[in-house]
C-alpha cells in the first residue's frame, strides 16, 4: 500500500491535466462538519452473503469481474452482484475453481439473464479462468484459503493478489514511473471487511492501509465536490463523453490524484476533527453518492481494471 500512496504522490505533483485543489478539500472537510456519512455496505441489498467461505467465493468472483460497466448504457455493478448471487443461490457450485475454468461467454451472460454480449466479454472470461486456474493451483480451489494465507493482513491479501493473479495488477506508467493502483485488489479486502464487518474472513489489523478504489465515479464526485480540478481540454472530452485511453496521462491522474486527494482529506479529517477515518468509509460514501447521481459526467476508458 505504501507503493500505492508514494507513487499517487508523484502523478499528484507532476500532473498535467488534473489538479488536487487544497481549497477544494478544506471545503470538503468543512462541509463534512465532523460527520462522516455513514453508508451501510450493500445499502442496495444486491449482494451474496451465508457468513461462511462461499461468500468468499463469491466476492473475488465478483471483483475479479467488477469493472466497465459503462458501454452498456443499461448494465452496471448492480446487474453483476445480484445476478452472481441469484446464480450461487441456484447453485452452490457454480463458482468452484473448476467451474471458473470452463465458463463460457454465453454462460455467464445467460447466468447473469443478459440479453447481449457484456462490455469486454471475451476479458472477464480470460480473467475467470485465470482466477479459476490459480485458486485450484495455489489455494485448494478456495477463496477462503487465499484470505486466510494472508494473517489479517488486508496490504499482505492486496499484494498476495497481485502476485498470484496477473489479471489484478493494476498498474500503469506515467511520465516513466510506475504506478500502482490496485482497484479491484483493494476492494476485495474492503468487500469481506464491509460483508463481515470486520469480524471473521473480514477482520484486518491494517484496514487502515488501504486506500480508496480508483473507478470512473469516485473521481467524477471529487470533481463535484470542487476537490478535483481538470484542465478545459480534459473537462469538455469528459463532458463530451469521449473516450480516454487506458494508460494515457490523462486517465493516470484522473485515478491517481483520486486517491491522493482522498488521503489528504483524511490527514486534514485527523487534524481539523480529531478524527481517524478509514478510505474505505470515505470510498463507499463517495461511491454512494455518486452513483446515485446519473447525471453526473464521468470518464470513459476500456480497461480490465475498474
Ligand atoms: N470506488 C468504488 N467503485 C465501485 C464500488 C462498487 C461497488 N461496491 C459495493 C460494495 C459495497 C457497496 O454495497 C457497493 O455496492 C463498484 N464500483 C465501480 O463503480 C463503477 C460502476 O458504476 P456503474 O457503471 O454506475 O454501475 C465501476 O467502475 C465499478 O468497478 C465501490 O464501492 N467503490
Amino acid at each position: 500500500m505504501d507503493q500505492v500512496k508514494a507513487t499517487t504522490a508523484f502523478v499528484a505533483s507532476s500532473s498535467s491535466h488534473v489538479v488536487v485543489d487544497s481549497a477544494g478539500i478544506e471545503k470538503a472537510v468543512e462541509n463534512i462538519q465532523g460527520k462522516i456519512p455513514k453508508i451501510e455496505w450493500d445499502f442496495e441489498g444486491i449482494h451474496y452473503f451465508d457468513n461462511g467461505p462461499l461468500t468468499v467465493q463469491y466476492l473475488f468472483v465478483l471483483d475479479t469481474l467488477n469493472f466497465c460497466f459503462w458501454p452498456d448504457k443499461k448494465l452496471s455493478y448492480d446487474d453483476l452482484a445480484s445476478g452472481l448471487k441469484e446464480a450461487l443461490e441456484n447453485d452452490k457450485s457454480v463458482f468452484d475453481a473448476d467451474h471458473l475454468q470452463k465458463f463460457t461467454g454465453l454462460q455467464l451472460r445467460n447466468l447473469l439473464k443478459w440479453p447481449r454480449p457484456l462490455p469486454l466479454e471475451d476479458e472477464r472470461i480470460r480473467l475467470l479462468h485465470e482466477v479459476g486456474f490459480e485458486l485450484e493451483r495455489s489455494f485448494g480451489g478456495k477463496a477462503s484459503n487465499l484470505v486466510q494465507s494472508c494473517g489479517r493482513s488486508a496490504a499482505k491479501l492486496v499484494a498476495t493478489i497481485a502476485s498470484h493473479f496477473p489479471g489484478f495488477r493494476d498498474h500503469s506508467v506515467y511520465k516513466g514511473h510506475q504506478i500502482f493502483l490496485y482497484k479491484r485488489a483493494q476492494i476485495f479486502a474492503a468487500d469481506l471487511y464491509g460483508a463481515f464487518k470486520g469480524q471473521g474472513y473480514g477482520e484486518f489489523n491494517d484496514i487502515s492501509s488501504i486506500t480508496i478504489f480508483a473507478d470512473y465515479i469516485v473521481p467524477a464526485m471529487l470533481w463535484k465536490l470542487g476537490v478535483l480540478k481538470y484542465s478545459s481540454a480534459l473537462a469538455s472530452i469528459i463532458e463530451s463523453n469521449k473516450e480516454i485511453a487506458s494508460g494515457s496521462e490523462e486517465e493516470v491522474e484522473l485515478r491517481a490524484c483520486s486517491i491522493y486527494a482522498v488521503e489528504k482529506m483524511r490527514d486534514l479529517i485527523s487534524v481539523k476533527l480529531g478524527k481517524q477515518v478509514l478510505s474505505v468509509e470515505l470510498d463507499l460514501w463517495l461511491w454512494a453518492y455518486g452513483v446515485q447521481n446519473p447525471s453526473l459526467p464521468h470518464h470513459r476508458t476500456l480497461s480490465i481494471y475498474y
